[in-house]
């Protein structure tokens, strides 16, 4: 109370000025005044005020009321008064100088309760923060004193004020210490603050005063930036001033804090922006600094006022500026540029197109006619460049997205719950069997191709049906192409059903089969033939024991008279057999281990056909023939050679005899039949049993020469003509088959096989003719007796890779004990089949020679040897032939045997795996010795129909 009456001018001007809400009279009513300072200005001014604002004593604020500028500035001048409030230990919250207050020029104000303005107009009054450019900042804050003292800071003297800005109205204090101390505090720091405020976001600061009460339109905040009002700096604010105004601008700026007047003209001061702000800015995951002096300068912010008065003026001018546009021409689109023929599309096709290619490759391309240039230029589908040549040339594996591989869809029916086997594994006694076999640990081969062969078909391994590895092969497996098993488990090892490339189907009549649901090539190698390596003996006894219901057996003869039963094994068990295969069963040498497996044929594999090969079994009786259902147009209609070709099994009689006689081993076939297959199999043990280590040539030689129907009637042989290579005898590391014991001794005519490859062993006796040979001799033999000829056969592969499941032929023919020896020429041909690694070296009767010759000029060759007996006696040699084909060129050529290998033919060395190399330059007189004096076979063989076969002993009941 005492601090109001004290200052009765202050609290006058307060009352007058600032407006003050002061409602109470009572100057002890301190929350009043408390309330004033963080209330929000008053528009109106209380009696009390007035009447305080009227006591005469103290000095008056002079105040100008100046229409033309919108507030009305009080400055108090007296220093004085000022010095006794300090004195008196009043304090001012708001500030030690001069004290400005802002009035807002309301109509309703009361002005006749104060001052005639006109007393006061000779003090100018400014709008400060207007000239100062921070009048766009809006109202301050004003939350209570904490704000205040913070924040404000006073100025002295005269401090021209907007009373417009309704911030300057904020720093209207009315204290309770204002009464005693005639100041009022101007917050000549608004632009600071205003600095400050910048701490609080700006959309957070337009958003509160929003919620707050509204202000009068007139105290309204309009942000420069979003109306797009144009931003004046003092000189032009001041340009609109009189004279007398801006005198007192400039005094009144003259009292400024020089920071402040430092600062008065800059954008910053008054915060305006005329760059947006750029944070950062990123591209491609990158910060990118921008360099702001090449920044274009932000397009001004749509104003939004100017925008709604726009709006009308634009909807008018519409129409005029579509006319306008339409009448312009259209701005004209960027044409894209089309690549017309592709990638290499502008770039010119080599000259000569053997440029830059390797000796290999240039070989290449000269044997592709279809990639040498034609002279004309090729739209239609250009020549790639560079790499797509080489591709050309050299192939290369690629994918295709989903239709090469079309696996069937789920739910399909499956064969009853059988174990796989991955790996063949010997069973029982195979085991030791097989490590006493010549072939265990076989790595008899060694291919000398250089690399421009790249293992190819004249590959030694490749011929010998030898996987090239690193312990054989001369090139390595960058260049090496005869490594099929290698390439079978690199694409298998991950799985999936592209890779395994197979599938099991069920067939409408012949039980379940395989098919592809993917490409492959041609001679491509498609899955292993895996399963149970057991012996003969295991054989029979699952027969008997294990399988003796079941409908199918799942046996195929392997190597040294042992079977894969694939019972337990891999789904290659479920190929069914065709007349018109396109696939073959062949059996390899694989790191010393033999194997066997499923190729693809001739031809290239498509995605769905059904897998075969020719299971080449001889059913050895016709009531065991099975009914083929292959459906090819030269289907034989048998599993097996055609029934013509069946010989009919002899009468029980003629095979008493026969074993009273010199019998032979048995052998069997494949039957269908369950206790035919049961016969087969003791018969294949008795014969693998005596053939096992020396086959009996002789007896197989044997054949009774009478008996020209039975040898009219041996049994075709169902293999291609054997299609060898070109090969010396010097070159190639050869093995002699098992020899011809027989012949050695100069007991009989026969065959002899003599194997270049270790698994080969073919032993074929065929004697047609040879009676013709054998005349004289006959006509002087004291006793003739009935023997047999049994050819007995495992081989490991055809000419045309035909390969299955085992077994001897059985064939009962005669044979001679002959008083006298016959000479006949005898001839040895060595065959050499390209896809096969049996060489075959048959040394055979000459008749059997006439008999298999198929072509009229190799019969006419035959008889013109066997026609003199005489000449041939003199003679007294073997003679061998070394024939073969390959690329569809025959050659052969006759050398005579050393004696090395006729003993190797006597002795049977093949059989024991020893190679035997054979010499060109043979001793005559050993050969004839070989021969022996009463050999009258010729040594002849090789012919397709010459050669063994191999017989299915599993099928069907
Ligand atoms: C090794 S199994 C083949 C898989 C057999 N289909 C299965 O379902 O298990 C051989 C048997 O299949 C049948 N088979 C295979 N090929 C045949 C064909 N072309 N015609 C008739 N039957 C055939 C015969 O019953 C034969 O004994």
């Amino acid at each position: 109370m005492a601090a109001i009456e004290a200052a009765p001018t202050m609290a006058e001007l307060d009352s007058l000025l600032c407006g003050s809400s002061f409602t109470s009279n009572d100057p002890t009513d301190m929350s009043s005044n408390s309330a004033s300072l963080s209330s929000t200005p008053p528009t109106t001014v209380s009696p009390d005020s007035m009447s305080l604002a009227s006591e005469p004593d103290l000095p008056k604020p002079e105040i100008v009321a100046a229409s033309s500028i919108e507030a009305v500035i009080t400055v108090t001048e007296t220093h004085e008064t000022e010095l006794e409030q300090r004195e008196s230990g009043q304090q001012t919250p708001v500030g030690d100088d001069a004290i400005v207050v802002a009035e807002p020029p309301l109509p309703t104000e009361p002005s006749s309760a104060s001052r005639p303005r006109r007393a006061r107009s000779s003090l100018p009054v400014y709008n400060l923060a207007k000239l100062m450019g921070t009048d766009i900042h809006g109202r301050r804050r004003s939350k209570g004193d904490a704000v205040l003292d913070k924040r404000r800071r006073t100025i002295s003297d005269r401090t021209p004020v907007d009373p417009s800005d309704p911030s300057a109205s904020e720093t209207i204090d009315a204290p309770a210490g204002a009464s005693q101390t005639p100041r009022v505090g101007v917050d000549a720091s608004e632009a600071k603050r205003s600095v400050a405020l910048l701490n609080s976001p700006r959309s957070a600061r337009i958003s509160k005063k929003s919620s707050s009460s509204p202000a009068p339109a007139h105290l309204t905040r309009r942000a420069t930036r979003l109306s797009g009002a144009s931003t004046e700096n003092l000189a032009t604010k001041l340009s609109t001033l009189g004279k007398r105004g801006k005198k007192a601008v400039g005094k009144g700026l003259s009292r400024l804090p020089r920071e402040l007047l430092r600062l008065k003209d800059t954008n910053e001061f008054a915060h305006i922006d005329t760059r947006p702000v750029r944070y950062t800015v990123w591209s491609n995951g990158k910060y990118v600094e921008v360099d702001p002096s090449k920044e274009t300068p932000a397009p001004e912010p749509p104003r939004k006022k100017a925008k709604v008065d726009e709006k009308a003026a634009k909807d008018e001018k519409k129409p005029a500026e579509e006319k306008q546009e339409s009448s312009a021409p259209a701005p004209k689109k960027r044409a894209k540029k089309w690549l017309e023929k592709g990638l290499y599309a502008g770039q010119e096709a080599p000259i000569d197109i053997f440029k830059g290619l390797t000796s290999q490759e240039k070989k290449k391309l000269a044997s592709i006619p279809e990639l040498m240039p034609s002279g004309k230029p090729n739209h239609t589908l250009p020549q790639p460049m560079y790499n797509g040549l080489r591709i050309l040339i050299n192939g290369r594996d690629f994918k295709l997205p989903f239709d090469v591989c079309n696996p069937l869809p789920p739910g399909q029916p499956k064969p009853a719950a059988y174990r796989t086997m991955t790996k063949n594994r010997f069973v029982g006694d195979a085991a030791s069997y097989w490590k006493k076999t010549p072939h265990f640990e076989d790595f008899a081969s060694r291919c000398v191709c250089q690399p421009a062969d790249g293992c190819g078909e004249d590959c030694q391994n490749r011929i010998m049906l030898y996987e090239c590895d690193d312990s054989n092969c001369n090139l390595g497996k960058g260049l090496c192409q005869n490594r099929a098993f290698q390439d079978l488990q690199e694409r298998t090892k991950k799985g999936g059903r592209y890779r395994v490339g197979v599938e099991v189907v069920k067939t409408g009549d012949r039980g379940y089969g395989v098919r592809s649901n993917r490409c492959f090539e041609a001679n491509q190698i498609i899955m292993e033939y895996t399963g149970e390596i057991i012996t003969v003996a295991e054989c029979e006894r699952r027969m008997n024991e294990v399988y003796k219901d079941n409908e199918c057996y799942y046996l195929m003869s392997f190597d040294q008279n042992m079977i894969i039963d694939a019972t337990t094994g891999s789904i290659a068990r479920f190929v069914n057999h065709s007349c018109s295969p396109n696939c073959r069963m062949i059996k390899w040498i694989v790191s010393g281990q033999p194997r066997m497996a499923l190729f693809a044929g001739d031809r290239p594999i498509m995605t769905g056909e059904e897998l075969t090969y020719d299971y080449n079994f001889d059913p050895f009786s016709a009531k065991n023939v099975q009914k083929c259902l292959c459906g090819s147009p030269n289907c034989r209609g048998v599993l097996g050679p055609k029934p013509k070709e069946v010989k009919p099994p002899k009468p029980a009689k003629e095979e008493k005899k026969s074993s009273k006689t010199k019998t032979t081993s048995k052998t069997s076939t494949k039957v269908s039949a369950k206790g035919s297959a049961k016969a087969s199999i003791k018969t294949l043990i008795k014969t693998s049993a005596k053939t096992s280590a020396k086959r009996k040539l002789k007896d197989a030689f044997e054949f009774d020469g009478d008996d020209e129907e039975d040898a009219k009637t041996v049994k075709k042989r169902k293999i291609k003509a054997a299609t060898g290579i070109k090969r010396t005898l010097s070159s190639a590391s050869l093995k002699v088959a098992k020899g011809a014991k027989g012949a050695a001794k100069g007991t009989t005519k026969g065959v002899t096989t003599i194997k270049r490859s270790v698994a080969s062993i073919s032993v074929a006796a065929k004697k047609k003719k040879a009676v013709l040979a054998s005349k004289a001799a006959k006509a002087k033999a004291t006793k003739t007796t009935k023997t047999t000829t049994t050819t007995t056969t495992v081989r490991r592969a055809t000419t045309a890779g035909v390969t299955k499941k085992i077994l001897g032929k059985k064939k009962t023919t005669t044979t001679t004990t002959a008083a006298t020896t016959t000479k006949t020429k005898t001839k040895t041909k060595i065959v050499i089949p390209s896809r096969s690694p049996s060489l075959t070296i048959v040394a055979a009767g000459v008749a059997s020679a006439s008999a298999s010759a198929s072509t009229p000029a190799q019969k006419k060759k035959i008889a013109n040897s066997t026609s003199t007996p005489a000449s041939s006696a003199k003679k007294d040699l073997p003679k061998l032939t070394i024939s073969g084909s390959a690329s569809g060129k025959t050659s052969s050529r006759k050398c005579t045997p050393s004696r090395k290998a006729i003993e190797s033919l006597e002795s049977g060395l093949l059989l024991t795996g020893s190679p035997v190399s054979v010499s060109v330059s043979a001793s005559a007189k050993s050969a004839a010795g070989a021969a022996g004096a009463g050999t009258k076979g010729g040594v002849e063989g090789g012919t397709p129909k010459m050669m063994p076969k191999i017989k299915l002993i599993s099928a069907a009941k």
